[in-house]
């Protein structure tokens, strides 16, 4: 689907409405940018996360080597399929529900274009809506509904890590927890990729979020400067969100990101979102821990700008 917007984006070069992007011919130059630790020590998980601005690359982390390789041979056929046997899915309104998608949600108001397909679902729980996933490849729903229970699994050990560090209770996270989505963006090869982005600088707006990827094009920024992350196709990165940085005082950071494209190959991130109910987190947070900014920003979110301040948030920041 991505085809067309090759046309556009030469279009919009000519007329000088676009711009290239220089660091997008920049590879990947080692693991700098996340360290790679295992799941079995809580202490150090904390530890190294709380110091840490970067994104942390978890090996160890229970979800079987097959199933994720399962997932990814699963959305590469997906991605391939004939566009008729998409169709049933496409929407370009982005709402409840599973929908699939071409470049961002705002074409009108992108000053970028983005070179990708999207296909977005809610997860949990499954039997509500596992209906709604795709109907093909005909395994889809079945081996998805796998993936997600794993990851969810694997999702809530890592939050008790971070929990523990932070002073709360184990299983703390299970009560707030309400939504965990699944968004699978595949990026095609893009003929020239200075010319566009896979997805722009960002940080994610939820709680956590738990990345599986093939090819290299995930970046950070530190200290001004973007550093690819390492694309083991084993490990999950775990990316702390915009609702972790508020909830834990700020002693926790979420890393601005950004995915660049290359020429020769399709790259597919495969992302596990968990989005608490901030109402939920702000009503139980211990009282015995120091939460003077939970309670500096109850005000703000428990209120009718609740809404707008995520979607400001999300609102991408583009810098080149
Ligand atoms: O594709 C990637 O590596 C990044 C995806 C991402 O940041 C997101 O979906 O929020
Ligand atoms: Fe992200």
């Amino acid at each position: 689907m991505c085809i067309r917007y090759y046309f556009i984006l030469l279009l919009e070069i000519v007329r000088k409405k676009t711009r290239r992007f220089r660091h997008c011919l920049q590879g990947y130059s080692g693991d700098q940018s996340s360290k790679r630790i295992g799941l079995k020590s809580s202490n150090k998980f904390s530890k190294l996360v709380k110091n840490s601005a970067y994104f942390n690359s978890v090996i160890n982390h229970g979800v079987s080597e097959e199933l994720m390789a399962d997932i990814r041979v699963l959305y590469n056929e997906f991605f391939n399929m004939p566009i008729e046997d998409k169709l049933s899915v496409y929407s370009e309104n982005f709402g409840k529900g599973c929908s699939l998608y071409t470049s961002g949600l705002n074409k009108t108001k992108e000053d970028v274009r983005l070179w990708k397909d999207t296909l977005k679902h809610e997860c949990h729980p499954l039997d509500k809506h596992s209906p709604s996933w795709p109907e093909k490849p005909a395994r889809y729903r079945e081996e998805v509904g796998k993936y997600t229970v794993e990851v969810r699994k694997m999702g809530f050990k890592i939050l008790d890590m971070i929990g523990e560090g932070l002073g709360l209770s184990e299983g703390y996270f299970v009560e707030v927890i309400q939504e965990q989505l699944m968004a699978i963006n595949h990026y095609p090869p893009c003929p020239d990729p200075s010319l566009a982005m896979g997805i722009v600088a960002h940080t994610d707006p939820n709680l956590i979020t738990f990345l599986q990827q093939d090819q290299y094009g995930l970046q950070i920024q530190n200290d001004r400067i973007w550093m690819g992350i390492d694309p083991n196709p084993n490990a999950f990165v775990v990316n702390l969100g915009h609702q972790f940085k508020i909830i834990s005082n700020e002693k926790l950071k979420s890393a601005e990101h950004r995915g660049v494209l290359n020429s020769t190959a399709s790259r597919t991130s495969i992302v596990t979102f968990f989005v608490p109910d901030l109402h939920d987190v702000f009503r139980t947070w211990p009282s015995s821990t120091n939460h003077f900014l939970v309670m500096e920003h109850r005000s703000i979110l428990i209120d009718s700008k609740y809404n707008l301040f995520f979607a400001n948030h999300v609102k991408y920041k583009i810098r080149s």
